[in-house]
C-alpha cells in the first residue's frame, strides 16, 4: 500500500468537493481529492446541467422550432462535454490537487483507503453527494424505469412518460418531455412542488396543465405493473395511470454506503451525515458538505458550504452556516424561485409582525409586452426588512437574485425601493413589490397628507 500524507483530503469530486479542493489548493494547502466515478458529480453529469440543457431545447421546440428528441439529447451531451474540462482531473492537477480516481473508505478516524493507497489527513471533507431514492413500490422491479442517472442517456422519445414524484426533478422533466412531443403524466403522492409556496406552485401547475401535462396530486404510487412499453402505476386510492415509460423522481438518499463511517466514528441520521453549524461531523476532524449532509440539496449550497469549510479548516477561523439567505429555483416555464421564508413559514414564525408585499406580473408593462403576465412577486417583511421572497413567473430564477442579495446582507426594503430600475425591464417587478410595501404608508396616511397640505400652504 502506498501511504500519502496530506493537509486536506476531499472525498467526492462534485459541486462541493471540487469547490473545496480548488479553493484550498490555490490558497497553498496540500490537497488530495478522491473521485470514484465522474468528475463534476451529479450536477454536471446527471443533474443541473443536463436538465437545463434539455429544458433549453424544449423551449425552442415550444417556440416553434423543429427539434428532434434525439437532437435535444445530443445537445445535452454537447453541453456536458463543453463544461466538463472545467471539472476535469487535468484542470485540478493543474491547480496542484493530487487527484485519485477511486472511491474512498475510512480505515480509522484519520485514515482513508482509495484503491491501493492509504491517505492520512489533518482534515477530511466528505462531499459524496446523493443518489436517486428508489422506493420499494411493489412491482417496481418488474418494469424498466429511469432515474436522473439514466434519463439523459435515452435517445428514443417515450410515447407516454409516467413520472412518479412532482418535486423539482419531476416537474422540470415533465415540461421538457412534453415540449419535445411526449405525453406526460405526473403522479405526486402529496402536493406538487410541496416545498414551495402553494399559490406559486399553483401558477406552475396551471401552466403545465395548459401545455397538456396530466398532473395528479394526492396520488401516492402504491403498485406498478406491466412490461416494457406498457406500464401501469396504481395509486393508493385506486387511480390507475397508464404509460409507456417510467421516471422515478421521489427524492434522494445520501451516498454513504462505501465510506465505512463507523470506522471513523461518524454518526448519521436518516437524512445523511450529522453535522453541526460549522459542518463538522461527530469526528471533529471531518466535515460533511453538500447533499450528503441531508440539508438543502443544491449546487450553490454545496459551494457555499465549501467556503465555510475552507474558512474553518484552512484558517482555523470560526465559521457557521446560515440557511436564512439560501435561494432556490425550479426552472420550469414559468420559473418558481424562493429565498428565505415562504409566506406560511413567515406567518408561523412572526405572526402579526409579518407584512406581505405583492406585485403581480400582470402590472408590469414589459410582462404585458412579452405576453408573460402569469405570476407574482411576494415579499415577506418584518420590521422593514425582507425575511423571504417568492417569485413565480418569467425568469423568476433571475429575479430572485436581488432578494438573495437583500437577505444575505440584511438590507431594508428601503434599499430595494430606492433602486432605480430601467424601464421597461422585467426586473422592475422587484422594485414594484418594494413599492407595494411602502405605498400604503405614503398614500393611505393621514399624517403624510397633513404634512403635504401644510407645506403646500407655506411654499412660495
Ligand atoms: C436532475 C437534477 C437536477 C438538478 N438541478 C439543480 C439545479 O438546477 N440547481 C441546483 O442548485 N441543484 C440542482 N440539483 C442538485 C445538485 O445536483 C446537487 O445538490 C449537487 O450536485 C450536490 O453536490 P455534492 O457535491 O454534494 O454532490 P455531487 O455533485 O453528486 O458529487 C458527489 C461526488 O462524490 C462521488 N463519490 C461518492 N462516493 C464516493 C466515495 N466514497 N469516494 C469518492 N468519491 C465518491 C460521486 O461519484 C460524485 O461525483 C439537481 C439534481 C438533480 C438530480
Ligand atoms: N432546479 C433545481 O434547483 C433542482 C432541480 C431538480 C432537483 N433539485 C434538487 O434535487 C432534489 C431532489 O429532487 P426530487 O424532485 O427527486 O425530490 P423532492 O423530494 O423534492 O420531491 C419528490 C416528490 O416525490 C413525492 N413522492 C415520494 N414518494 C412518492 C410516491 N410513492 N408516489 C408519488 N409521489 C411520491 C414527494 O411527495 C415529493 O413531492 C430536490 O429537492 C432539489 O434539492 C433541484
Amino acid at each position: 500500500m502506498e501511504q500519502i500524507k496530506t493537509d486536506l483530503l476531499v472525498i467526492g469530486g462534485g459541486s462541493g468537493g471540487l469547490s473545496v479542493a480548488a479553493g484550498a489548493a490555490q490558497m497553498g494547502a496540500d490537497v488530495t481529492l478522491l473521485e470514484g466515478h465522474k468528475m463534476g458529480g451529479d450536477c454536471l453529469n446527471y443533474g443541473c446541467v443536463p436538465s437545463k440543457a434539455l429544458l433549453a431545447m424544449a423551449k425552442r421546440a415550444h417556440e416553434g422550432s423543429t427539434v428532434k428528441f434525439v437532437a435535444a439529447k445530443e445537445h445535452v451531451a454537447r453541453v456536458i462535454a463543453t463544461i466538463a474540462p472545467h471539472d476535469s482531473v487535468e484542470r485540478f492537477e493543474g491547480l496542484g490537487v493530487r487527484v485519485i480516481s477511486n472511491y474512498g473508505t475510512f480505515l480509522s478516524p484519520t485514515e482513508v483507503q482509495a484503491g491501493d493507497r492509504v491517505i492520512t489527513a489533518r482534515r477530511i471533507v466528505i462531499a459524496t453527494g446523493s443518489s436517486p431514492l428508489v422506493p420499494p413500490i411493489p412491482g417496481i422491479d418488474s418494469v424498466p424505469y429511469d432515474t436522473n442517472e439514466t434519463i439523459f442517456e435515452q435517445r428514443e422519445a417515450p410515447g407516454h412518460l409516467l413520472i412518479i414524484g412532482g418535486g423539482p426533478i419531476g416537474m422540470e422533466m415533465a415540461q421538457a418531455h412534453r415540449r419535445l412531443g411526449c405525453e406526460v403524466t405526473v403522479i405526486e403522492g402529496e402536493k406538487v412542488l410541496g416545498k414551495d409556496d402553494p399559490d406559486a406552485a399553483a401558477v406552475v401547475i396551471e401552466a403545465l396543465r395548459a401545455e397538456g401535462i396530466e398532473i395528479a396530486e394526492d396520488a401516492l404510487a402504491a403498485e406498478i405493473r406491466g412490461q416494457p412499453g406498457a406500464i401501469d402505476v396504481t395509486a393508493k386510492d385506486g387511480r390507475v395511470f397508464a404509460g409507456t415509460h417510467l421516471l422515478v423522481a421521489v427524492g434522494r438518499k445520501p451516498n454513504i454506503e462505501r465510506l465505512n463511517l463507523d470506522a471513523a466514528g461518524i454518526e448519521t441520521t436518516r437524512a445523511g451525515i450529522k453535522v453541526d453549524a460549522s459542518l463538522k461531523t461527530s469526528n471533529r476532524r471531518v466535515y460533511a458538505i453538500g447533499d450528503v449532509n441531508g440539508g438543502l440539496q443544491f449546487t450553490h449550497v454545496a459551494g457555499y458550504q465549501a467556503g465555510i469549510v475552507i474558512r474553518s479548516a484552512l484558517f482555523g477561523l470560526p465559521a457557521k452556516v446560515r440557511t436564512d439567505h439560501i435561494p432556490w429555483a425550479t426552472y420550469t416555464d414559468p420559473e418558481l424561485a424562493q429565498v428565505g421564508l415562504t409566506d406560511g413559514q413567515a406567518r408561523e414564525r412572526h405572526g402579526a409582525k409579518l407584512e406581505v408585499a405583492r406585485f403581480d406580473y400582470a402590472g408590469s408593462d414589459r410582462a404585458i409586452a412579452e405576453g408573460r403576465t402569469a405570476g407574482f412577486v411576494k415579499v415577506m417583511v418584518v420590521k422593514g426588512r425582507p425575511v423571504g421572497a417568492t417569485i413565480v413567473g418569467h425568469q423568476a430564477g433571475e429575479h430572485i437574485n436581488l432578494w438573495a442579495l437583500a437577505l444575505a446582507n440584511r438590507l431594508k426594503m428601503s434599499a430595494v425601493a430606492g433602486m432605480v430600475s430601467p424601464y421597461p425591464s422585467l426586473g422592475e417587478v422587484n422594485k414594484r413589490a418594494a413599492g407595494a410595501y411602502f405605498s400604503p404608508r405614503l398614500f393611505d396616511s393621514k399624517g403624510v397628507k397633513r404634512v403635504v397640505g401644510l407645506v403646500q400652504r407655506w411654499l412660495p
